[in-house]
Formats: C-alpha cells, sequence, structure tokens
C-alpha cells in the first residue's frame, strides 16, 4: 500500500490565500441599503441573533471592517452591472459537482444545507425515505430547530435577491450578487445517488435492541441498507462518505458492500464523523474545531480525500482538516465522545461527594477552580443530573464494546464507570426527591420545567427527564406536570410512550403549555433542562453558560481563504453583522436579499407552534412560583441555574446538585 504524498497539506496550504477578517466598528460607520430593481422597498436594517449569537462585543479591530474586507468590497463594484442576472456568485475549482445526502435528520440537514451554502457551485441534494421530514425541510418550518438554520436552509435552497447597499465613508454602491438554488430536499432517492460525485451517509445508528449485542453494540443495518442503495445506483468513480458515527471497521464494511454489487468499478469510501452539538449544530458547522478525513492511504485514497477536502476548504481554513486513515478516524469520533462524556461524569461523581461532605463545599466552585488550569479547560465541567441525548450513551457503549471484541475488559469497564456514573447520578437526583417529601410522592403534584436533553434544540430522545420522571411516577404522585419550552407535547408523550410505562403511571403525567400551569399547586419543582427561561425574570445573574453563544459570528477569528474576486457566503455574513450590529430591530435579513418564504395556510399549526416558539417563551418568574405552589415548595435544580439564595429568599427551599449545605 502506497502512502499518500505528504506535501499534501503544505500544498494546499501554499495555494490558499488567508486573509484576516476583521469585525467592523458599529459606532463608526454606517450603512445604508438600497435593494435592487424589483425587490422589495427598502427598510432600516436592524440586528438579530443569528447563529444564536448575541452580537460580539469584543473591541473593533478597524473601521468598516477589515481594510482586505473594504478592499474586496470595492472590487465588487465593478459587479453591479449584473445585478439582473441571478448566477452563481462565486466560482471556485472543485472537483465535485453534485453531492448527495442520504439522511435528512439532525446531522444530514444542517450539514447538507451548510455545505451548500458555502459552496454555491455544487448541487447538493438531501434524500431521506421520511417525506413528513422532507415535506418539513421544504417548508418555512425545518423539522430540526437550530439557531440560524432556516436562514443557512433559505439561501441556498431558495437562492437570493441582488442586492445593492452603501457603506457610509463610501459613496460607491456594493453588490451582492444574486445566488440560485442548490439545495434540495427530497424523496427520490435513486436520481439524486445517480448524480452524485460525492454521497455522504447520514443515517441513524442507534444501540441494537434485540439479537446478538443487543444493548451495546450499533446498529448499523441503515447504514448497510443505505450503502446497498448506494452500490446499486453510484455513478463510477462517485466517492462514499460515511458522516454517521458507526464502529470502527464500517467504512470496509461498506467498501464490500459496493465490491459485491459492482464488481468491475472501485468506489472510495472515507470517514468523515460529524462533531456539531445540538443547539450549537450551525455554529458548529459554521466555524468547526476541526474536519477529520479518513481515507485508505493509498493514491486512489488520499486523492478522494483531497476532493472532499476541496468542499470544505470553501469556508473552514486548511489547518483545521485532518486527514488521518479510515481507522483511525471512526474511533476518533468514539473517543471524542466518550472523553467529553468522562469530564461530566468526573464532575457528577465531585458533585456527589460535595453532597456528602457538607460543610458548605460546592461543585461549582471546584470546577470554576479546576478549569482555570490550562491543561484542563472550563468546558464540560457543568454538574448537573448527568447527560442525554442520543449520542453519547450509544457511543460509549459502542467504544466498550469495541474493546471487549478485543478482549479488553478492564479497559471496556473503564470506559462504561462513565455510563454507571451517570445513571447513579440521575437516579440520586431522584432518590433525593423523594426523600425530601418524606418518602413518598402519594397525593402531592411534581412540576418538571425541562425534558429537553439540552437547551436550544427540540430533540427530546433519550432526555434525562425520561428517567427522572420513570423514576418518579414510580412512587404514584397524583400528578407528574411537564413544561418545555422549545419541545412539541407531542415529541414529550411519543418518547415517554416508548419507555413503555404502564397506563396507570402515564395516566397521571401531563404535559403544561405554560410553566404556570405547570408549578400550580405543585409540593416541588425539578428543573431537568437547562434552559435560561427558568433562571428567572428579576432575579440575580444567570450562572454563565452562554459562553459558547455569545460567539455566534466569530468571523474576525477565522482565515478565510476564498478566492479574491467574488463575494463568499463569509464575507456577506460580515456585512451582515455590521448591520446588525448598527441597528437594534431583529430581523433575519439584514441585507434583505431573502426571497420571500411561500405563506403557509391559514390556521397553520407549526406557524402558531412557531410563535409559541422558546424564543417567545417569557421567563419563569420565580416569586409567582412561590405563590403557585404548594407547601412545602421545594425547588430541585437538576442543572444548578437558579440562584438558590434569591429563590430562598421568596420562601422557596432549594437543592442543587453537589451543594454540600444543609437541607434548609
Ligand atoms: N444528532 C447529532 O447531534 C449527531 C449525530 N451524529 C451521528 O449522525 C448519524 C445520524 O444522526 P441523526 O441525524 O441525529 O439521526 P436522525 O435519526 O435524526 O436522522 C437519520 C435520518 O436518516 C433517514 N434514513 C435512514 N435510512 C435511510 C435510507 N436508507 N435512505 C434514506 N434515508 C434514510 C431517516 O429517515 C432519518 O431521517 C448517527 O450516526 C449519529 O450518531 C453525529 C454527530 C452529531
Ligand atoms: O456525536 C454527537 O451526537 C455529538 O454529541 C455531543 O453533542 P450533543 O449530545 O448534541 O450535546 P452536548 O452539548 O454534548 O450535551 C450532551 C449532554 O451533556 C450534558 N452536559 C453537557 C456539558 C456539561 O458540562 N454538563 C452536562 O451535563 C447536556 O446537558 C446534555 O444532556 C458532542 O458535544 C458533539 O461534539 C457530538 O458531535
Amino acid at each position: 500500500m502506497e502512502a499518500c504524498p505528504p506535501s499534501r497539506q503544505a500544498e494546499s496550504t501554499a495555494h490558499s490565500k488567508p486573509r484576516h477578517l476583521n469585525r467592523s466598528n458599529p459606532s463608526s460607520h454606517s450603512l445604508s441599503s438600497t435593494t435592487s430593481p424589483g425587490t422589495s422597498t427598502p427598510r432600516s436594517w436592524s440586528a438579530n441573533e443569528w447563529l444564536g449569537g448575541t452580537p460580539d462585543t469584543s473591541p473593533p479591530s478597524s473601521g468598516v471592517g477589515s481594510p482586505e474586507l473594504k478592499a474586496k468590497l470595492t472590487q465588487e463594484d465593478d459587479a453591479v452591472s449584473t445585478f439582473e442576472e441571478p448566477m452563481t456568485h462565486c466560482s471556485r475549482q472543485g472537483s465535485a459537482k453534485s453531492v448527495c445526502f442520504v439522511g435528512a435528520g439532525f446531522v444530514g440537514g444542517p450539514t447538507a444545507a451548510v455545505i451548500a451554502y458555502h459552496n454555491p457551485e455544487i448541487r447538493v441534494n438531501v434524500v431521506d425515505l421520511n417525506s413528513d421530514r422532507v415535506a418539513a425541510w421544504n417548508s418555512s418550518h425545518l423539522p430540526i430547530h437550530e439557531d440560524g438554520l432556516l436562514k443557512v436552509v433559505r439561501v441556498a435552497r431558495d437562492g437570493t435577491l441582488p442586492v445593492r447597499l452603501c457603506l457610509s465613508g463610501s459613496t460607491e454602491p456594493i453588490g451582492i450578487q444574486a445566488r440560485n438554488s442548490n439545495l434540495v430536499f427530497s424523496t427520490n432517492v435513486v436520481p439524486a445517488i445517480a448524480e452524485a460525485d460525492i454521497i455522504f451517509i447520514c443515517v441513524n445508528t442507534p444501540t441494537k435492541t434485540h439479537g446478538l449485542g443487543a444493548g451495546s453494540m450499533a446498529d448499523v443495518s441503515a447504514v448497510e441498507s443505505a450503502a446497498r442503495t448506494v452500490a446499486e445506483h453510484a455513478k463510477k468513480g462517485a466517492i462514499i462518505v460515511e458522516k454517521s458515527t458507526v464502529p470502527c471497521g464500517t467504512a470496509r464494511m461498506i467498501q464490500e458492500i459496493l465490491r459485491y454489487h459492482r464488481q468491475n468499478h472501485n468506489f472510495e469510501v472515507l470517514s468523515n464523523p460529524e462533531f456539531l452539538a445540538e443547539g450549537t449544530a450551525v455554529e458548529n458547522l459554521m466555524y468547526p474545531d476541526r474536519i477529520l478525513i479518513g481515507s485508505d492511504r493509498t493514491p486512489a485514497g488520499c486523492e478522494a480525500a483531497e476532493v472532499l477536502k476541496d468542499v470544505y476548504s470553501a469556508w473552514v481554513p486548511p489547518e483545521r482538516i485532518i486527514t488521518v486513515n479510515t481507522f483511525s478516524s471512526e474511533l476518533a469520533k468514539l473517543v471524542a465522545n466518550t472523553m467529553l462524556a468522562q469530564r461530566i461524569s468526573s464532575i457528577n461523581a465531585v458533585s456527589a461527594m460535595c453532597e456528602e461532605i457538607g460543610l458548605g463545599a460546592d461543585v461549582d466552585d471546584v470546577s470554576l477552580a479546576v478549569g482555570k488550569d490550562l491543561r484542563l479547560g472550563p468546558k464540560f465541567l457543568q454538574a448537573g443530573i448527568g447527560f442525554g441525548g442520543s449520542c453519547f450513551e450509544k457511543d460509549i457503549l459502542n467504544l466498550a464494546y469495541l474493546a471487549r471484541e478485543l478482549h479488553l475488559d478492564v479497559v471496556a469497564e473503564y470506559w462504561l464507570a462513565v455510563l454507571k456514573i451517570n445513571e447513579d447520578q440521575r437516579q440520586r437526583f431522584a432518590r433525593n426527591v423523594v426523600r425530601e417529601l418524606n418518602g413518598s410522592l402519594r397525593g402531592k403534584k411534581i412540576a418538571v420545567l425541562g425534558f429537553a436533553f439540552k437547551d436550544g434544540t427540540n430533540d427530546t430522545r433519550n432526555s434525562i427527564a425520561v428517567h427522572v420522571i420513570r423514576d418518579l411516577v414510580s412512587e404514584m404522585p397524583r400528578e407528574i406536570a411537564i413544561f418545555d419550552p422549545g419541545c412539541a407535547p407531542g415529541d414529550i408523550e411519543a418518547e415517554l410512550r416508548a419507555t413503555g410505562l404502564p397506563t396507570a403511571q402515564m395516566e397521571r403525567i401531563k404535559i403544561s403549555s405554560s410553566w404556570r400551569g405547570c408549578v400550580k399547586e405543585a409540593s416541588a419543582v425539578c428543573i431537568l433542562t437547562q434552559w435560561k427561561h427558568f433562571r428567572g425574570r428579576s432575579l440575580g445573574t444567570p450562572p454563565s453558560d452562554d459562553t459558547r453563544k455569545t460567539t455566534g459570528l466569530r468571523t474576525h477569528q477565522f482565515t478565510a481563504h476564498n478566492s479574491d474576486d467574488c463575494l463568499d457566503e463569509m464575507t456577506i455574513t460580515e456585512l451582515e453583522a455590521m448591520r446588525q450590529q448598527e441597528v437594534p430591530n431583529f430581523t433575519d435579513d439584514p441585507l434583505e436579499r431573502l426571497r420571500p418564504l411561500a405563506p403557509c395556510a391559514p390556521e397553520c399549526n407549526q406557524c402558531r407552534d412557531d410563535e409559541q416558539g422558546f424564543r417567545n417563551q417569557e421567563p419563569v418568574d420565580w416569586a409567582e412560583v412561590a405563590s403557585l405552589m404548594r407547601e412545602p415548595r421545594w425547588v430541585f435544580d437538576g442543572r444548578n441555574v437558579v440562584n438558590h439564595d434569591e429563590l430562598q429568599q421568596l420562601g422557596l427551599k432549594v437543592k442543587g446538585v453537589g451543594k454540600g449545605f444543609p437541607s434548609p
């Protein structure tokens, strides 16, 4: 087997033209906008939180954007005359012209959208067997709620209008050309696969629930099935990319399926795991810590990796794109998730110790002190009721299963201990609730604030809340009321039903549409998700876990490396940020380049739900909560989000996680 040429990485770095995009100074410059002929009337531009970010308040580095941006914008003026002709506005020399994503889920949909957004010259087809999901991707109500996602989808799926705008200090208008649609969601799996130069497999890989390896081995049947369809229909030379999180060796399995069906063709199979986290998916995709590409270390494998690398190079700096062999890539994804989870379990283990030590030991203080060590860093040290979600648990099980297969039982036990702590943590929480309520929940109402597995997402899969509620409802309380500002009641109910709760218990669970209804006459409130809404309207500064969100736009930290003769989406994003900083009103479209959305039917349920969505939900008023609750008015803060002292002043009893204080 021949190794990849060592000069690859260096070559591509040398070819790119690094350029820092610096944040503009909003106070000293203003922009005015004139939409181009035939578009909507000009209106004042405004700030929004797209990408979930509050505007970056870091000191401005220069005047109207960076000198580079300024120069680029000036060059663009020449292009203004082409406004009437929508066109692909930034053409790069890449070898992929059409890519296909198989699986339009939490990973496939957003990843495809961001790739399409940054590569207007590549047609991106996203296919899924689930027609409801596809219909949602084609509507104004996306199936996944992520900050900034609708905008990215609209730009790429619907194309944009041409725009002219003026920077203050310059009399020359700047042109942003129209772009055509290059993102298509459909159920037409076969034609999309047949047309693609690159095919991303983004299907689900849950833990097996039956048969060999049930409860520990990953179920790769969806990958297998997708690979078979790909094998039957992919064109010669297409590159297959495994994006799903899979056991080591799955790329080889896909390769074998391809060989079996297409003996005369050679297909390269790459591993390209995804590292986005839900709630921050768009930001993570726009500014990834790294892109990992695993390939066979043969010339053909390395060449395929280069083709994929080129797609990401549209917006990711070359030094952030890592190429390794396929097994290392598959293994690295499992290890990354396991080690993140391991940190959470470590701090949760400490929280248990703090509670038992008493004497005022506080896990949040320990986290702060430990996280200040630069070698450790502050992230993933937030103690709570444990980690939930669709991936950590299954990926840890997957890694441990591999260790067992390799006869490394001690290693397997080591990883599985991360899950044991997680389980113990949530059980301890439920036990504490029952204990503080005199050992019985009979006749009592318990309010649950938060059901999503984390804030900022509507995903309820494997939420910790499900486990805690299951434990609490087995105590036969009068009622368990659940309120979550981001989850659809139907999803909450479906997730609970999937646990197979007996009818007698299920009947005791009610889903509330407001926090008021939820807490009314409750003896205890349990906070299970770290939504900022639960921190309270009038209480003091909440614990800061929002640092990741304030980095919504970080273009100034990145080196872009686009061709110098067109406005790429990163540059346009910076222009948008400049406008957003100047005018405080909220809009998703400060440059007014989005095409209007097709109107929904009157009485559209989704419109109603969106209106009630988590952005628009009012924060909890804890004084009112205190007045609505019944004795003994307990608040069990499973995410350490509320200010305990202030709640106690309102007459509430509060117990957080890892707070070694005696019960009030
Ligand atoms: N959810 C997350 O935040 C992350 C997930 N991952 C991994 O990405 C993979 C996908 O995860 P999600 O997107 O969350 O799953 P998902 O369940 O949201 O989406 C998977 C989609 O694939 C579709 N599908 C299944 N078989 C198909 C086939 N043969 N043809 C066409 N469509 C098919 C399903 O209908 C579904 O819509 C998993 O391996 C997961 O571990 C990786 C990083 C982050
Ligand atoms: O493979 C995946 O699916 C993804 O899994 C996680 O992302 P995600 O599960 O979406 O969200 P996280 O932010 O990691 O949170 C997971 C859980 O850990 C909990 N958590 C997180 C951080 C912390 O300090 N403490 C803590 O309890 C959260 O509340 C949540 O329940 C990883 O962070 C992603 O990098 C990875 O791509």
